[in-house]
Formats: structure tokens, sequence, C-alpha cells
């Protein structure tokens, strides 16, 4: 079910971004290229293992949320949420900060309501900094969590709550080893 995953995880070339062994695949970075049946392989899985009942928003991260994101709201037909990293200033948004393993900024979160039930997605969770700010953000704002699912999870992290992903990752200089996929 997840072949073109694992296989082209396991060919993803490798960069540092300091002390940061980081891996370039086309779900997580848009780069070399997306190719549709891989798109559609991560969708599919995806729809499957997310719980959707009573669902209104799907929630990502910009930017690598965003292809994820889209290609569930087509398939499920439920509204997108894009947390973006610019401000735009409309009553109610909520600004948040964001750590991860190479980087530091701030996303703000527009379009979400008290109440509101909702599923987050992203492209990959290594040191959870990301994930947290966001469940901070709608916990502020009085939204419920039905599911969170991710398509790969790099490391041991702790976001506070259950979480799914499609695979689990061992990342080292030389390369990409996929260790465990949830089916
Ligand atoms: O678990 P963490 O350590 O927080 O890492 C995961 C986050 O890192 C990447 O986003 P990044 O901030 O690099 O931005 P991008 O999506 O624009 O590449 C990725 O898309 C996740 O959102
Ligand atoms: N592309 C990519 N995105 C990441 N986000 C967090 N870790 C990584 C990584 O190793 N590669």
């Amino acid at each position: 079910m997840l072949e073109r995953l694992v296989e082209s995880l396991e060919a993803s070339p490798m960069t540092k971004r300091g002390d940061y062994n980081y891996f370039i695949h086309p779900i997580t970075d848009g780069v070399p290229i997306c190719e549709p049946a891989l798109l559609r392989e991560v969708g599919c899985a995806m729809v499957r293992m997310l719980d959707l009942e009573g669902v209104d928003k799907i929630v990502v991260a910009e930017a690598m949320g965003i292809h994820i994101g889209v290609t569930l709201s087509l398939m499920t037909d439920l509204p997108l949420v894009i947390v973006r990293k610019r401000p735009y200033g409309l009553p109610g948004e909520v600004a948040i900060h964001q750590t991860t393993g190479y980087s530091k900024g701030e996303l703000y979160l527009n379009g979400v309501s008290e109440g509101d039930r909702v599923v987050i997605v992203d492209d990959v969770c290594s040191t959870g900094g990301t994930m947290r700010a966001i469940l901070s953000a709608l916990d502020q704002i009085g939204a419920e969590v039905a599911d969170i699912c991710v398509v790969i999870t790099r490391g041991d992290e702790d976001i506070g709550r259950p979480f799914k992903t499609l695979v689990k990752v061992a990342v080292s200089e030389s390369g990409v080893r996929v260790v465990d996929t949830y089916r």
C-alpha cells in the first residue's frame, strides 16, 4: 500500500542543516518532483487512517502540509485551514511560536472558531515543535482536535497526545531507513 512512499524515502538525498541530518523528499520538500501517484498513495492512506467523524475542517501548516491538505480536502470535501508564516491581522488571529530541529519562527492561525472539530495533518513530525505549537493555538481558540496524522515520524517526539503516522523512519548522515509502516 505504501510502496512508493517507502521506496522513495529510502532513496532520499541527505543534507545538513547545522548538525541536523535533513532528508530531501518530494513529500517533505516538493523537491525534486512530486508524482501524482505518490500523492494519491499518501492521500488514500491518510483518509483510511484518520477519524473524520463529525469533522468540520482540515488544519495544515505552511508550507509542506499544503499539498497533503489539498489532496485530503479534494478527497473528503472538507474545507482547508492553512496555518501561515505571515500575519494577516484579522480578528481572532492567533500567533504561535514554532521551534523545529533546525529553525524558529512564528505561525499564524486564522479560520478556526470555538467548537470547531478539526483534524491536523502534516508531512513530517520530528521534534514535535510544530505540532505542539498548532495544538496550543487550537486549544486557545477552544477547537476540538478529532485526530492527527503525519506522513513521516522521524523521532520519539512527545506532542502530549496520541497521533497517527504512515511511516516511522530512522535518519542518519548516510540516509533514511523506514523502520515501521502503519497499515
Ligand atoms: O516536528 P518538527 O521539528 O517541528 O518538524 C516538523 C516541521 O518541519 C517542517 O516544516 P518547516 O518549519 O521546515 O517549514 P516548511 O514546511 O516550510 O518546510 C515540516 O513541514 C513540519 O511542519
Ligand atoms: N524535508 C525534511 N523536512 C523535515 N522536517 C523536519 N525534519 C525534516 C527532514 O529531515 N527533512
